[in-house]
């Protein structure tokens, strides 16, 4: 892989590997601080692929790599669920600054590198999830998803669903040797087919990279913040996994008594069912007050079982966020949920090859093809940003909304609706864990 894209005056950028663990862990706790020993942090695995991970080095530096002034990584997402499909994906992650050097351009240039390495890899698309709001749009990633986070209340009511009496259910430590391939396959059928729907979750990575897997499964004590370590509740029907999560509680004693937390790290379930029997055990352990599931989607079961969902205080948080790195292949690589036959006159200022007119068409969950189209910009149907069309490329964002926002240029009457209404999907996009 090259690095041929230019790093600002007075830095270079230099491939890492396994050797610089040490100064990865430096610069990323300068980047995103933390009172975790390096030492300590460097005895577990680590999630990087290495050969996807670049440092920026300050010219002069007395050892290379030693003291790194940035860095970022990405993890190899082969096939990163999109409406109706998989496309191999980059997951920009670890993109740190040192305090020192920061607004010199650093990041732009890292991002362009990420950029260019994406192309030369063939992955049409690059995905994120954004430390703070601001920083990704000018390089052209839309914010593709939300979640919703709530905190449930000891006993939170959920209605009856038939058949969820009839799971069993075990409550164990969490332990990859026993658990991983039973999670793995649950959350990969949960994406594929979210309640046996048969269409697709777009968003819904899975940690596919042997470093992601060792991560994920590494529970030190340090990590913890004075939780227990990692349980897994899992409910089963006839001898077959139907629904995990992964969590830690933390007791804590008031004047009036027990005021326990239950930290949801993932749950996921297979049908309506299993759902129910799982937050039925998550909403009841003893001694807890509260139950606070992390990452939930949109639309997820639970938000429709509870009987008073007012009740659970319900925020909408960003979730993944989509780059179109190769805008005709990242297009035609997707269903559409209607019939489309539209021109896309699509601004991207970073990657030059994405801009200019594309002439899309789809049959309703079938196939779709994207080719340049000779139309000047001014007569294409619809005009918009590189980050509006990956706003709206998972299908969580409508572009009916972007364009009531001024983002999106309708210049033929009706093409907005019916391009709005393809580029939705019956399913919302999330990702289930941050990357
Ligand atoms: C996918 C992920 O890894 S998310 C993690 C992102 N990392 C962090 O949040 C860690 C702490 N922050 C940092 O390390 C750095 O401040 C970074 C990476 C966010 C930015 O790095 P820099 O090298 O300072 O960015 P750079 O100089 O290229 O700035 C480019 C532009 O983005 C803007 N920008 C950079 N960071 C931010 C921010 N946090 N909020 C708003 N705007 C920002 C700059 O002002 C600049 O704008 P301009 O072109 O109009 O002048």
């Amino acid at each position: 892989m090259t690095i041929d894209a230019s790093a600002p005056p007075g830095y270079r950028f230099r491939q890492l590997t396994a050797d610089d663990r040490r100064a990865v862990t430096q610069i990323d706790s300068w980047a995103f601080p933390t009172s975790v020993d390096p030492e300590e942090i460097d005895r577990g695995p680590s999630p990087l692929t290495w050969e996807r991970t670049v440092g920026v080095v300050p010219d002069g530096a007395a050892t290379p790599g030693s003291d790194l002034a940035a860095m970022h990584a990405s993890y190899p997402f082969t096939r990163f669920p999109v409406p109706g499909g998989t496309l191999p994906t980059a997951g920009l992650t670890w993109v740190g600054v040192h305090p020192q050097h920061r607004r010199r351009g650093i990041a732009s240039a890292m991002i362009d590198l990420h950029l260019a390495r994406c192309r030369e890899r063939g992955e049409p698309l690059s995905a994120l999830f954004a430390a703070e709001y601001p920083i990704y749009g000018r390089f052209g990633y839309g914010k593709a998803a939300d979640d919703v986070r709530v905190t449930l209340r000891r006993g939170a009511r959920l209605r009856e669903v038939p058949g969820a009496s009839a799971h069993a259910v075990r409550i164990e430590h969490a332990d990859r040797e026993r658990h991983a391939a039973l999670v793995d396959a649950v959350h990969r059928t949960a994406g594929s087919s979210p309640g046996g729907l048969g269409t697709n979750r777009p968003g819904w990575a899975t940690r596919e990279s042997p470093e992601l897997q060792a991560a994920w499964w590494h529970d030190a004590p340090t990590f913890r913040s004075g939780q227990e370590s990692r349980r897994v509740v899992v409910v089963e029907r006839g001898g077959e996994p139907r629904g995990y999560a992964l969590l830690r509680r933390k007791l804590d004693w008031a004047p009036t008594g027990p005021e326990g937390t239950v930290s949801v790290q993932e749950a996921v379930a297979l049908d309506a069912a299993a759902a129910r029997a799982l937050w039925g055990v998550l909403v009841d352990l003893d001694l807890m007050t509260e139950t606070k599931p992390f990452i939930l989607a949109p639309d997820d079961p639970l938000l429709s079982l509870l009987a008073d969902p007012r009740a659970v205080g319900q925020r909408r948080v960003d979730n993944v966020w989509v780059r179109l790195v190769d805008v005709p292949v990242a297009l035609a690589g997707r269903q559409y949920a209607a019939a489309v036959d539209t021109t896309l006159a699509v601004r991207d200022d970073r990657v030059v090859e994405n801009d200019g007119v594309w002439h899309l068409r789809a049959a309703p969950f079938g196939d779709a093809t994207c080719v340049r189209s000779d139309v000047p910009p001014s007569e294409a149907d619809l005009a918009l940003d590189v980050r509006e069309l990956g706003a709206a490329y998972l299908g969580g964002t409508s572009l009916t909304g972007l364009g009531a926002a001024g983002l999106v240029d309708e210049r033929t009457s009706g093409s907005l609706a019916v391009a709005a209404t393809a580029f939705g999907w019956p399913v919302a996009p999330v990702c289930s864990w941050v990357f």
